[in-house]
């Protein structure tokens, strides 16, 4: 069941990737019910489902069975009787599709209804299933630790935490979930994987895009809560963690728990030495004229949300104490990227050092999007020359999916939810560390204004502060766009 079956998302996404499963025989029984507000026929909600995989993927193979798998309710989420509805129609289907009482209910709707919901279909009965029963969650879950834990319990009077399959899409990201691969399966890294190889590590996710139609709710999120709680977080914790056990679930969240427990909890004065925020003017993003964000719509003209966020988290712990993990995302930045430069500390000395020309670091620079894949930067001999070093690269490029939020990682997610494995879903000890760690942030910047905003023109990298964060430590954003070249290709 797909509570706002009419939204955004299950149009550009969760329908397509429902259809690409489905194309790939990954759906054997399966049936949908969408539920809305508005009154839709089954019929019009099946063909508006069609629209939206012809949309995205512009193909029609088999489209009209798929859709048939698909009915509609108009549906008051506050209203028990139409809860009762709903529970009739599914039963009607369970019979049907031989479905054995197995339900996934996705709530992709506003924030503001996932407790009521939840506690709704227990108490209305649609969780009294002889197969399992799954709750998908979307962002944003709370808006601070404590509106967090509010609706947790909500939920969990519904649903156990092993139920609860809690989205965060750059988990479905086809590189995101290689960096656990990366790691933990190749010698060549993993002995060099501490303060004694590694000097800093660097997280970029810019976009091009400005807030959009996203006005009011940007406005109470801002970059932080909307980018760094969630998926900046769970980047640091991919790269950080100890290697698990087993690649279990439980293993691997664990793991991944243990890092946001040894994140140093930076507080009042000390966050703008480890923090920078940013709010966009007005700029060229790829050669076109855009507004501010104070003039976007839905947005106060003198607002003091950040659009930017740069930062420098530390994790407390024997492997990474001294190695500083720079995190940076905003929007109208120049280049939509999302990337991980861990760049590794110099040799002691530098044989084949030239007075004009340094040794370059050796960088590992995980690619996320647009481009999938890993380059290494080495040092190696100038064919034919002296003995001169000079930067080579060894690239792997993914050669499948190049879109950016790409239905394949919901795909991915809604198939994982279906084969009951939660391990690239957020469990809730993560999102309580993380709300923890970013409420310290929120409290500060909320409570003073931000006297220098717009502090960066669309179409860069962000406010000038964001550099001297790196500078201070004697080091520099690797340049996004520059580390692409190679793997463009
Ligand atoms: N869109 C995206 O790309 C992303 C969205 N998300 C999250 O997904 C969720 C949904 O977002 P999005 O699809 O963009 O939102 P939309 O506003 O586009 O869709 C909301 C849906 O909820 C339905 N709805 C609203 N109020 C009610 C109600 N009282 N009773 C029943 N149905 C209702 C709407 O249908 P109707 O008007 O017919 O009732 C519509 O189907 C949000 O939590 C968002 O943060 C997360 C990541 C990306
Ligand atoms: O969750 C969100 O992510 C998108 C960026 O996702 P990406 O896959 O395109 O990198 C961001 O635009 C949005 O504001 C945020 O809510």
């Amino acid at each position: 069941m797909i509570f706002g079956a009419t939204g955004d998302l299950a149009v550009r996404k969760l329908f397509p990737s429902l259809y690409r499963l489905f194309q790939k025989g990954k759906l054997d029984k399966f049936a949908v019910i969408g539920v809305a507000r508005r009154p839709l026929t089954t019929e019009e909600f099946q063909n508006s489902v069609k629209d939206s995989v012809i949309t995205a993927l512009g193909k029609k193979e088999k489209i009209d069975e798929f859709i048939s798998h698909f009915y509609y309710q108009s549906h008051d989420v506050a209203d028990s009787s139409s809860y009762q509805n709903l529970k009739n129609l599914a039963q009607q289907i369970d019979d049907k599709y031989e479905l054995e009482g197995n339900r996934i209910f996705y709530l992709a709707m506003a924030p503001e209804f996932f407790g009521p919901i939840a506690l709704h279909l227990k108490s209305d009965g649609l969780t009294d299933v002889t197969g399992y029963k799954r709750l998908v969650i979307e962002k944003p879950f709370g808006h601070d630790l404590e509106s967090a834990k509010v609706l947790n319990n909500q939920i969990r009077k519904a649903f156990s935490e092993s139920e609860v399959y809690r989205i965060d899409h750059y988990l479905g990201k086809e590189m995101v979930r290689n960096i656990e691969v990366i790691r933990f399966a190749n010698a060549i890294f993993e002995p060099l994987w501490n303060n004694r190889y590694i000097s800093n590590i660097q997280i970029t996710s810019s976009e091009t895009l400005g807030v959009e139609e996203r006005g009011r709710y940007y406005e109470t999120s801002g970059a932080l809560r909307d980018m760094v709680q969630n998926h900046m977080m769970q980047m640091v914790a991919l790269l950080a963690m100890e290697p698990p056990i087993k690649l279990t679930t439980d293993e691997i969240r664990s793991e991944k728990v243990r890092v946001f427990r040894s994140l140093r909890m930076i507080k009042g004065d000390k966050i703008n030495k480890y923090f920078v925020r940013g709010q966009y003017g007005a700029g060229l993003v790829e050669d076109q004229q855009v507004p501010e964000y104070r003039a976007e719509p839905m947005v106060d003209n003198e607002s003091n949300t950040e659009t930017f966020v740069a930062g420098k988290i530390m994790i407390d712990n024997f492997r990474w104490a001294g190695v500083p993990f720079y995190i940076r995302t905003g929007k109208r930045m120049t280049t939509k990227s999302t990337k991980i430069v861990v760049q590794f500390k110099d040799i002691p000395m530098n044989l084949y050092y030239q007075p004009e020309k340094l040794l370059n670091p050796n960088l590992l620079v995980i690619h996320i999007q647009p481009e999938e894949g890993i380059t290494l930067h080495l040092n190696a001999k100038k064919a034919g020359g002296h003995l001169n070093a000079q930067e080579v690269k060894l690239s792997f490029a993914n050669t499948g999916i190049h879109a950016m939020n790409t239905p394949e990682g919901y795909e991915k997610l809604l198939y994982d939810c279906m084969r009951g494995d939660a391990t690239n879903f957020t469990h809730w000890d993560e999102v309580a560390y993380s709300w923890a760690f970013v409420d310290n942030i929120s409290e500060v910047w909320e409570k003073t204004k931000a006297e220098d905003y717009p502090n960066y023109e669309s179409g860069t990298m962000g406010p000038k502060a964001a550099d001297e964060l790196l500078e201070k430590d004697g080091f520099f954003w690797w340049p996004v766009n520059a580390l692409d070249v190679d793997i463009c290709k």
